[in-house]
Order: C-alpha cells, then sequence, then structure tokens
C-alpha cells in the first residue's frame, strides 16, 4: 500500500505543506510505523505471553524509562530560549519527580518489581539487551546531534502512545492473573503527561518547519524514532519468543527475582494450604464459565483470571465448607490417584491464589 504521506527522501523536490499537512503527515507515519503494530506488542496486550516474557518486556524496558530524562537533559542543553527550557524541564521532572521515591522511573521500578524483579537488578541494568542499550543510545545521541527541530520531532512517537497504553493496560489487567492495577500505575500519569507533551512538541515542530526542507527533516526524525521503539521489541521478540535466542549475558528466567512468596513456611497467612485450612472465596470473587472462551475463568472485580483444568476441578469443590483435606479425598477418589500428592499440589496452587487475593482461608 502507497501511503498518502510518503517522506520524501533528501534529493526529492517536495513542496510545502501548511501545517495541517505537515500534521497529517506526521501522522501517518504514526499509523504505519508505530509500534503498536509490532507483534511483540500484540502477544503482550493479547494475554500471550508467559510470565517470563512479560518479565523480559518490564526489564528491557525499564532501560528506555531511565534514560528518557538523560534524552530530555540533552534536549534542554540546545535550548537557548528560556521559556522553552521552562516548559521542556517539566518531562525531566515528570520521570526523575521532585524527591527520591518519586516519579516515572520510580514507578517503572515499582512495576519491574510488581512482576517478580529485585529492584538493585533491574537498577544495575545488568541483563538488559545489547540491542535494546544500542536503541536506547542511538535517541540519545540523535537528540544530542540533530538541530533542535528535529530533536523535538523525534518525540511525536507521544502522539500516538495514549492509545497504545489504554489497549496495553486494559488487555494485560484482563489477560494475566499476575499483573494488577498497582503494578501498572506508571501508565496513568502518562495519559495525561504524554498528550500535554505531545500537543506542545507538535505545535512547535507545525511552526518551525516553514521549509520543504525542514519539514522533510521532521518527518525523517519522527520516522528514526519509531525505528528506536520497533527495534527494541524486535530484539526482544528474538531472544524471548522466536527463536529464543537470548544472547550471552543476557537476562535468563530466573535471574534477578525475589523469591517468591509462597515458598514461605507451610500454615503460615502466605504459606501453602495444608489439610485443615478451609479456603473460600473472597467477597466479589466468583467462578463462572465464559461462553465465548467456552472455559472456567475466576471474576474478581476488575480482573479475570484464566484457569487451568486442574484449578477449575478444585475451584468447583471450594464452597468455604469443605478443608483442603476433603477436596483432596474428593479428587482422589475421582480421579484414582494419591490423595497425599494432591494435598499437597492443591495447598500450593490454593496459595498462588491467595496471593493474587482471589482466594482466603
Ligand atoms: O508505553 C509506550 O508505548 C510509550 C511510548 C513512548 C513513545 O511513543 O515514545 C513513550 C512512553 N511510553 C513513555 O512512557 C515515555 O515516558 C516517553 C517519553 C518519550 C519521548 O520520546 O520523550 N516517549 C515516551
Amino acid at each position: 500500500m502507497t501511503a498518502i504521506f510518503p517522506t520524501p527522501a533528501a534529493d526529492e523536490d517536495q513542496r510545502l505543506l501548511s501545517p495541517d499537512e505537515l500534521e497529517a503527515a506526521l501522522r501517518d507515519i504514526g499509523a504505519r510505523r508505530y509500534h503498536n503494530l509490532h507483534p511483540f506488542h500484540r502477544l503482550l496486550h493479547d494475554g500471550k505471553l508467559n510470565k517470563d516474557q512479560v518479565r523480559a518486556w518490564a526489564l528491557n524496558r525499564y532501560y528506555y524509562q531511565a534514560m528518557i530524562p538523560v534524552k530530555d537533559a540533552a534536549v534542554l542543553a540546545r535550548m537557548q530560549d528560556a521559556q522553552l527550557r521552562r516548559i521542556w524541564r517539566q518531562r525531566i521532572v515528570d520521570h526523575d519527580g521532585d524527591a527520591p521515591g518519586d516519579g516515572g522511573i520510580e514507578r517503572w521500578l515499582k512495576l519491574a518489581e510488581g512482576v517478580g524483579f529485585s529492584r538493585d537488578y533491574v537498577l544495575s541494568t545488568k541483563g538488559i539487551l545489547s540491542a535494546t542499550k544500542f536503541s536506547v543510545e542511538a535517541y540519545v545521541h540523535f537528540v544530542a546531534e540533530k538541530p533542535l527541530l528535529e530533536a523535538i520531532a523525534s518525540s511525536l512517537t507521544e502522539m500516538f502512545s495514549p492509545t497504545i497504553i489504554s489497549e496495553r493496560v486494559a488487555g494485560m489487567l484482563k489477560n494475566y492473573d499476575f499483573i494488577t492495577k498497582d503494578t501498572l500505575a506508571y501508565f496513568e500519569k502518562r495519559l495525561t503527561q504524554a498528550p500535554r507533551d505531545a500537543d506542545f512538541a507538535l505545535e512547535y515542530v507545525k511552526q518551525h518547519a516553514t521549509t520543504p526542507e525542514l519539514q522533510r527533516k521532521a518527518m525523517a526524525a519522527l520516522t528514526f524514532k519509531c525505528t528506536v521503539l520497533w527495534t527494541q521489541l524486535d530484539a526482544l521478540y528474538f531472544a524471548y519468543v522466536a527463536p529464543g535466542m537470548v544472547p550471552p549475558e543476557a537476562w535468563q528466567p530466573g535471574e534477578g527475582l525475589v523469591a517468591e512468596k509462597t515458598t514461605a513456611p507451610a500454615g503460615g497467612k502466605h504459606g501453602p494450604f495444608v489439610g485443615s485450612d478451609v479456603p473460600r472465596l473472597p467477597r466479589g470473587v466468583r467462578l463462572r464459565f465464559d461462553d465465548v472462551r467456552e472455559k472456567h475463568v475466576l471474576l474478581a472485580p476488575e480482573r479475570t483470571f484464566d484457569l487451568d483444568d486442574n484449578a477449575v476441578a478444585v475451584l468447583k469443590l471450594v464452597d468455604g465448607k469443605r478443608s483442603v483435606g476433603d477436596i483432596a479425598g474428593e479428587l482422589a477418589a475421582n480421579y484414582a490417584a494419591d490423595r497425599s500428592l494432591i494435598e499437597a499440589d492443591i495447598g500450593t496452587m490454593l496459595a498462588e491464589l491467595a496471593q493474587k487475593r482471589v482466594l482466603e482461608r
């Protein structure tokens, strides 16, 4: 398909576009190249990745987050107009916060911790793919070296981010039982910050790209930035989806994680359920058959959990009266299996559900 507004090559004649035509041309670049179209994002949002693949995304994306204020400081350093700097510096505050514990980088660390990482491991940036680092650093170099108009134009991918963020948050909450609203708190703030930043940058570019040459350069800068985002996802896909070639030194599943709480001693509030525990569904949580997907799910406020067959068999017997021992006994009879093995298995499974707050004892 030929784009309506293909970015002209450097030696091509181009008439001066009106500001609105320039905006349309920039939006057209996003429609064809923004990272919402990347297969890795499609898998992420549709719940098709496993927990380790989601972890790989969270870990690598941390590098992008951590370098955004470095990038913005490089942009700021090129601005000779105090009024412009006053506006742009807000971006650095948004990411760094005004105090320790505040700001976007901190919220991304919470996201990474939410999927199991130890904070120190993430901060160390060990394990981040070299390709991620190369892409992100290419962005920082770009804004440091190119004229200000191009540096600002390269941030215009943010025009398209609110749509992908809304889709991502809804998709991840619905499709992954280990993702909570708290874990994704990072994105909430971006939904107001990104449009504010993008509106400003777009007006600047429309106003300052006053020749065909400058307009072409602004388009090329946005195209470049789309590739910065796209190649990060290519690298993730190659290493952690297919063919699954993790480069030497990069994160391997299992590394850098905090031990899961379910390994706590038996019988405690967080430990595996034991025979005498009586599990029950908390208020607001229900086992439901989903007619569309033709499978059972656990419905909790604002969240749905997919269940495997074993979990469904157990949860059908959870009624707030039967103990874990009773449930194991019934399953052992139905499936002609060893009762003590079943009891141990379901004790662990129920504890995992309890950790996600969809089961109580
Ligand atoms: O979640 C996303 O898909 C997404 C995309 C982008 C983007 O389009 O560059 C940014 C962000 N998030 C983001 O959180 C962020 O802070 C940010 C800063 C910038 C930038 O170029 O200055 N882009 C983005």
